[in-house]
């Protein structure tokens, strides 16, 4: 008998504790086959050799009368009594080399891995995939430590893009973060999930069969979208030139458009990111309940997350909104305000870059610094005061963006007296900007609430955006802190939103100071 092939996309693993009373495990099993599970693995961690055999023998005439692979966790034994397709194992039960051999070459052969290191050792040792997890808190497995999509990213980064291990993502997948675990989980080296392994979400479900078509449609859409990543790491992308000429009309397009956009913001600077929004053409809803999320995001044309001042409260509702964000493909923009100045700051960046794809992070060095820290990028440490970055920044910034914009497969921005925009793969350097927006407070919040706003009109060039809203803040900058009725910061907060409001789209293209980096990929 020759291996099966097997398609791993919908992997259900059974357990009989949590399986709905209403129904035998057989007929769970049954009827999320016919919702389109492509995969079965017998989990009993209960029972005796003698029942777990006697029950595999009944779930195994329902595998094979759909023609569906039917894997046994752990006991080799019974998987060799049944003649199952295969066996799993996690690190600490029989070991893979070992299963292997008492297995043959034949059958397949599954290993639970939660580093980079037992994803390389499976690979060595003739596991034909892995099961990477816990990715999320599930009712089965309470780790000290989930992965989130960035975790399991760097496991699939660890594996060379040309192998033929399969990898399949396990731990409180459900409905609604299959598309996001799979799409944001995308490797550098271009590696996509090859399924989602799910235990509640179907045996614990009212109807296994409906909550299978679900779980493999929104499979399917997020492969879709990290397919589409993929290629676009590779695709050739429109020049800076190309960028620059688009400024102008993106300021008149704002204007003509005046998308709406959805802050969660901070108490400090609420009121002058509302009307930064607005003097720049879009139009603000400042909304910091998660209660209201998900209607806003049927309506909102883009979402700006500040963490400014964190509470319980904030954190719940930019969760949410990222949620919906991300169902409803409205673009976000992160401004991880102080992320580095205390651990909660940076515990809710982790988990705001895990529950979500951000589609544009903007901060000062030390934030950028922070996001660096948490994403696994190797750079130098900007230590912060408060929300303020200390020093004199990265040695080589232009280097540091690009690392973890390629990284998070997403814009990213730091600003400072220079600021830079890399999306990974094009890297710019924005001179334009004036001393006394360092001496506000808010400006790089009220950059954040630009940048939202070109990326409103601009949801598929999010480089473009970018560049956009920073160049539109920094001239607006430049033309209020060179008039002379501005004689501090307080005359020259004013000025600013109204240079803001009078900005005239063709001084982007004539008093744009911006060069390209060239670095090496
Ligand atoms: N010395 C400077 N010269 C020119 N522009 C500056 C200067 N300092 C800051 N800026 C501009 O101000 C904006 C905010 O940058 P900054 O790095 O100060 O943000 P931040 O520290 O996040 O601000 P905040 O926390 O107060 O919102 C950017 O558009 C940047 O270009
Ligand atoms: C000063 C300050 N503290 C929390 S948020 C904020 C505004 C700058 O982001």
């Amino acid at each position: 008998m020759t291996k099966p092939v097997v398609d791993y996309s919908l992997y259900l693993v059974t357990d009989s504790g949590l399986n709905l009373p209403s129904r035998t495990l057989v007929q769970s099993v049954e009827d999320s086959i016919l919702g389109g599970v492509t995969l079965v693995q017998l989990r009993e961690k209960e029972l005796s050799t003698d029942a777990f055999i006697e029950l595999a023998r009944k779930v195994q005439a329902v595998t094979k009368k759909y023609n569906v692979p039917l894997l046994i966790n752990d006991n080799i034994e019974v998987a060799l009594a049944i003649d199952a397709e295969g066996a799993h194992v996690g690190q600490d039960d029989i070991s893979c080399l070992e299963a292997r051999k008492l297995l043959g070459p034949n059958k397949i052969l599954g290993i639970s891995t939660g580093t980079p290191e037992e994803a390389k050792k499976a690979l060595e040792d003739g596991a034909d995939y892995i099961g990477i997890g816990t990715c999320f808190m599930t009712q089965t497995k309470s780790p000290k430590r989930t992965l989130g999509p960035i975790g399991v990213r760097t496991i699939l980064e660890a594996l060379p893009a040309e192998s033929s291990l399969k990898t399949v993502v396990i731990g409180g997948i459900k409905n609604d973060n299959t598309r996001r675990v799979i799409s944001h989980s995308v490797g550098a080296n271009g590696r996509i999930l090859d399924g989602i392994a799910v235990v509640t979400g179907v045996v614990g479900a009212v109807d296994a069969k409906k909550a299978s078509e679900q779980l493999l449609s929104e499979y399917k859409a997020g492969y879709d979208i990290a397919s589409k990543r993929v290629q676009g790491l590779v695709e050739e992308r429109a020049s800076v030139q190309d960028v620059l000429k688009s400024f102008s009309q993106l300021l008149t397009t704002l204007r003509e458009k005046s998308p709406l956009v959805h802050h969660i913001s901070n108490y400090v600077v609420m009121n002058d990111t509302a009307n930064a929004t607005l003097a720049l053409g879009g139009s603000p809803i400042m909304a910091p309940s998660a209660a209201e999320a998900e209607d806003l995001s049927k309506v909102v044309s883009s979402v700006v997350l500040n963490i400014g001042t964190l509470t319980e409260s904030f954190v719940d509702c930019m969760l949410e909104a990222g949620k919906h964000a991300n169902a409803q493909s409205k673009p976000i923009v992160f401004d991880p305000v102080g992320a580095g100045a205390t651990t909660l700051r940076e515990s809710t960046t982790r988990k705001i870059l895990n529950s979500m794809h951000v589609d544009i992070i903007k901060g000062n060095a030390g934030e950028i610094s922070t996001i660096a820290k948490i994403v696994g990028c190797d750079t130098e440490s900007i230590a912060m005061r408060g929300v303020d970055s200390l020093g004199s920044g990265f040695s080589n910034p232009a280097a540091v963006v690009q690392a973890v914009a390629k990284r998070e497969s997403c814009v990213v921005v730091m600003t400072g007296l220079i600021d830079y925009v890399s999306d990974g793969t094009r890297t710019v350097a924005i001179e334009n900007g004036h001393a006394y927006q360092g001496r506000i407070t808010g400006s790089g919040c009220m950059a954040a609430s630009s940048i939202g706003c070109f990326a409103a009109i601009s949801p598929n060039d999010h480089f473009a955006a970018a560049v956009a809203g920073i160049l539109a803040i920094n001239l607006a900058g430049e033309h209020a802190g060179t008039r002379c009725d501005v004689q501090g910061p307080g005359t020259f907060r004013a000025a600013f939103i109204d240079e803001m409001a009078n900005l005239a789209p063709e001084r982007m293209l004539t008093e744009t100071r911006i060069k390209s980096v060239e670095l090496s990929n």
